[in-house]
This record gives structure tokens, sequence and C-alpha cells, in this order.
């Protein structure tokens, strides 16, 4: 379970403030709402460890995670700048989330060529990411956040310039990471994305 406890953050300069109380628990997927610019990154980008909050806490399992660094937290996100690495192919940039030495058993091979495959991506292995769609690289990012498998997903504008067609395989991907008991917390502005994956909203 994820606790986010009187956490509070204000970026340097005249900005507002925020105090972020909330909890997800394993397999439960809750919904960030607020208008644009209300925090919804910020919140994801203090969960994940790329900003620091002032004050307050962030548990997980009971655990304080807010002192470690981002890639000590057993959380993975995608957000929309996608942080490909541009001049590795999308197999690797893939297989370095599953394994830092790129040392990779035959079944995590597979699941990415499955999770390629299965979003449209078949053939696309061994382009770079400059030679990818915007839409593309979103699938790429998805995937391998996916196939990372950490229990806690944080998830930013996921869906963004993707077709309806892999927008439901990527839905359904999402749901089967949940039955698995993964944690997501999702800030989108598209309610269809809600709609199929979150069991709670949480406004802002
Ligand atoms: N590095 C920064 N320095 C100062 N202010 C920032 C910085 N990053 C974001 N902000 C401000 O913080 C506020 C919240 O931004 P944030 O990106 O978290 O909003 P959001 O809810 O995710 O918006 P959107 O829905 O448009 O993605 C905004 O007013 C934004 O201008």
């Amino acid at each position: 379970m994820l606790d986010v406890r009187q956490l509070q953050f204000r970026y340097s300069g005249p900005t507002p403030a925020w105090e972020f109380n909330l909890s997800v628990t394993a397999g439960e997927c809750l919904a960030i709402r607020g208008a644009s610019g209300s925090g919804k990154s910020t919140l994801l980008g203090l969960i994940a460890g790329f900003l620091q909050p002032q004050r307050g806490e962030i548990l997980w399992q009971g655990h304080p995670i807010h002192t470690l660094k981002p890639w000590q937290r057993p959380v993975t996100s995608v957000f929309q700048e996608h942080n490909l690495f541009e001049h590795l192919d999308v197999f690797t940039n893939i297989g370095l989330g599953l394994h830092p030495g790129l040392q990779l058993s035959d079944l995590q091979k597979q699941a990415i060529d499955q999770a390629l495959t299965r979003t449209g991506l078949s053939g696309f292995g061994r382009r770079r990411p400059g030679e990818l769609s915007g839409g593309q690289r979103q699938r790429v990012a998805l995937i391998r956040a996916i196939l990372r498998r950490q229990p806690l997903l944080l998830l930013d504008e996921p869906m963004t310039g993707l077709d309806p067609d892999t927008r439901t395989e990527l839905h359904r991907m999402l749901l089967e990471e949940k039955a698995h008991g993964v944690a997501m917390l999702l800030a989108s502005h598209d309610p269809e994305d809600s709609k199929i994956l979150a069991d709670r909203h949480w406004n802002l």
C-alpha cells in the first residue's frame, strides 16, 4: 500500500503550495483529477522521486521511500516526455528496464516480443526512438514500464497520441497488471482511461 502523508511541496518562486494526502492499495488504480496546472504531474514527480518534498512522508508497505533515490523506489513511471534512450533501439530500451546489464532470460525476451506484437510494433525492435512516431514512442515507454513489473505504476497521460485499437490493447495490458496486484496512479484528461482503469478518483 502507498501512503502519502502531509506531503508538502512548492516550486521556487511565486507558485502555489500543495499538501498531498492519499493512499492506494495493491491492485487498485487511483485516478487523479484536476484542471491543467493543478499539480497532477507534480504529485507523480514527488512519488517517483524526481522532485523533493519540503515536508511529509511517502510510505510503501509502511516503509518510508521519500528518502530513496528514484531508482531505489518500488516505482516505475510513464511521463509525457517518454524518457527513451535515443541512441539505443526499441528492444534495448525496453530490455534495460528489465535488467540494467541486459542479461535477459529467454522468457523476458519473449515477453518483449509479445508486447511489441500486441501493440502493433512487431518488427520495430531494431529501430531507434528517433525513427518512431510520437504514438509509437509512447507505446515503447508504456511497454517498458509494464514489463518492469514494479509494484507501483505512475501514469501521466499514458494514452496520448494512440489510436483506438492500440489504446484498447494497452488498457487490457494495464488491467492485467492490476490483476497481478500492481497499484497505479493515473493522471489523464481522457475520461475513457479513468472509466476503464480507475477504481477510485481523487480530486486535486
Ligand atoms: N519546474 C517548475 N517550476 C515552477 N513551477 C512549475 C514547474 N513545473 C510546474 N510548475 C507549475 O506548477 C503547477 C502544476 O504543474 P503540473 O505540471 O503539476 O500540473 P498538471 O496538473 O499536471 O497539469 P497538466 O494537466 O496540464 O499536465 C503549474 O502551475 C505549473 O506552471
